[in-house]
């Protein structure tokens, strides 16, 4: 059985792309996750399988790292969209696509599809929209326990779900440090996605990010509209942000009604032929 995928990365933030409609192979927990460990497999901060081609729309699925679906991911969006233009089930500049975290409209901004912007649906700060437990509120600057130390916390859905938490100045360890303890926190039933936020000025802030279901990652495009949103949400930010994430810069932008748009680059690295040996293995799994 011939497996093949293909690789691309949104800054930095590194995925696989795999074809159901050209491979036989059905993707499942175990055999996802094997294929983005960095040691045994690929490796890979995620999949995208698609495209699953409907009436109306195609949609795509994106699997984390762990073997966890995730409902959206703006580099995967990007990502893909940039797959579907390189493969020919594309040809025109604008379209909607389907997540299981809702509709995003995708628009080429150049000829190869290498630059996009993407509306990626409206963000929700209500608790029983991200999850997170307790009544029903939007769940702005309260405080959490990571760990046994409070934080200040802001909590949004772009379709998937995030915790935002301001901070004088912001790092890779701290991130982690923090992640490992928030991912899995009692207050969020379907875990979390964790950004600390640090606020330049008006137009910019820079954040680091823990994922769910994948820990530290270069970047995150629904991490930068969640940040974007919360620094927007709190007061600290105009509605128009330069996101720094240390894999490269995303442009955010927030209208009156608070759906989100995200515009950045995507890069094509390779395309990826599995041993036949792999492929058994991912077979079996
Ligand atoms: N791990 C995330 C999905 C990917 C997010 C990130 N890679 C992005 O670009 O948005 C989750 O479980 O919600």
């Amino acid at each position: 059985m011939k497996v093949t995928m293909e690789r691309y990365h949104g800054l930095g933030n590194d995925y696989l792309v795999y074809d159901p409609n050209k491979n036989e192979l059905q993707l499942n927990k175990e055999n996802a996750a094997m294929l983005c460990n960095r040691n045994m497999g690929l490796g890979s901060d995620g999949i995208l399988e698609g495209p699953f081609i409907g009436e109306s729309h195609m949609s795509l699925r994106i699997w984390n790292p762990d073997g966890s679906i995730a409902e959206k991911s703006g580099n995967g969006v990007r990502i893909f969209a940039k797959y579907l233009k390189d493969a020919g089930y594309v040809q025109k500049k604008n379209y909607k696509l389907v997540t299981d975290g809702g509709l995003v409209e995708i628009t080429y901004l150049n000829e190869d599809g290498s630059r996009l912007r993407v509306s990626m649906g409206k963000l929700s700060f209500w608790s029983d929209e991200i999850p997170v437990t307790g009544e029903r509120r939007e769940v702005i600057n309260e405080d959490m326990v990571f760990g046994r130390t409070l934080y200040p916390v802001t909590c949004v859905s772009v379709g998937n779900p995030h915790c935002v938490i301001p901070m004088r100045e912001i790092s890779k360890p701290l991130v982690c440090k923090i992640g490992n303890y928030s991912e899995v926190a009692r207050y969020f039933p379907e875990r979390i996605n964790t950004e600390i936020m640090k606020v330049v000025d008006d137009s910019h802030i820079e954040i680091e990010t823990f994922e769910r279901g994948a820990g530290y990652t270069m970047a995150t495009g629904t991490g930068a509209c969640a940040a974007a949103g919360v620094a927007y949400k709190l007061g600290l930010t105009g509605n128009k942000i330069i996101v720094h994430m240390p894999g490269g810069d995303l442009q955010v932008e927030i209208d009156e009604d608070w759906n989100v748009y995200m515009t950045g680059e995507v890069f094509y690295v390779a395309k990826i032929t599995l041993s036949s040996e792999f492929s058994e293995k991912l077979r079996t799994l």
